[in-house]
């Protein structure tokens, strides 16, 4: 039997296709669709309660939707879901280090995950923490970093198997201004590097100003997609903040 696990698009990275998640009687996500090519930086915006994480977890795998399809590179999600999930990095909400084991050791089981070579996972480890700045860091436990550095080594280790889409849930919640910054430059160096495609869940309109397109999410389903300014224009808006906070109240 052929299954369907070819890529929609060739240039389509992320591609969701009336996707539907039920809690019961409520509706998560009612038939969402979007394709994101490679190279692309994207703000999914959405005020609390849009839908944002549960997107997230339907696309790395910890539930199946009620309905749809998502493939990843090209890999169906619901036939090949191993290959699929092998092509995305994340950062969830929640931190998921573990806190008693040293920042080496988090990274280095990971990388033992995904089959990486101890030696090539030793290099990746230790330049992925020399270019965010954490490399001082990677004999420590991870209950003595500080929240800003946490969250730098789960981007490194969301990016070790180097994967084409990284999916980043919120991950800025918590952080000082300086640890935010350092965290959106690194993933945009990713982006300009390796031309990975970038999902970057937020409620935070600033974010997704310096994003190349916003999706903007309310109630399950995309309200605008386009250029930050595109999406103010959609909404109805001049500013972004503005025309999002009157679409989605
Ligand atoms: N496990 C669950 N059981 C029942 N309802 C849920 C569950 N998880 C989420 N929901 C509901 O689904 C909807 C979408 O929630 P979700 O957490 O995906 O939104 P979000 O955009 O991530 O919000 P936030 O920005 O607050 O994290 C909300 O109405 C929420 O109450």
């Amino acid at each position: 039997m052929n299954l369907p696990t070819s890529a929609p698009a060739a240039s389509s990275m992320l591609e969701v296709q009336q996707l539907v998640q039920r809690y019961g009687a409520r509706t998560a996500l009612n038939g969402l669709s979007l394709s994101l090519p490679a190279g692309q930086f994207v703000a999914l915006l959405g005020p609390n309660g849009a839908g944002k994480s549960t997107l997230f977890q339907v696309l790395t795998g910890l539930f199946s939707a009620s309905g749809g399809e998502v493939s990843v590179a090209g890999h169906s999600l619901r036939h090949v879901a191993t290959k699929a999930l092998a092509c995305i990095g994340v950062v969830f909400q929640q931190m998921s280090l573990d806190l008693d084991l040293s920042v080496r050791r988090n990274l280095q089981f990971h990388a033992d995950l995904h089959g990486l070579p101890r030696k090539l996972a030793a290099t990746r480890i230790a330049d992925g923490c020399a270019a965010l700045g954490t490399a001082a860091d990677l004999d420590r436990p991870v209950r003595e970093l500080s929240g800003g550095n946490r969250r730098k080594v789960e981007l490194v280790r969301a990016l070790l198997h180097r994967p084409q889409v990284i999916l980043m849930d919120e991950p800025t919640v918590g952080l000082d201004p300086k640890s935010r910054r350092d965290l959106l430059a690194a993933v945009r160096a990713d982006v300009a590097e390796r031309g990975s495609t970038v999902l970057w869940a937020t409620h935070l309109v600033e974010e997704a100003e310096a994003a190349d397109r916003v999706l903007v999410l309310h109630k399950g389903q995309l309200l605008a997609d386009g250029t930050p300014t595109g999406v103010a224009q959609t909404l109805g808006g001049e500013r972004l903040e503005e025309a999002f906070i009157r679409a989605t109240t």
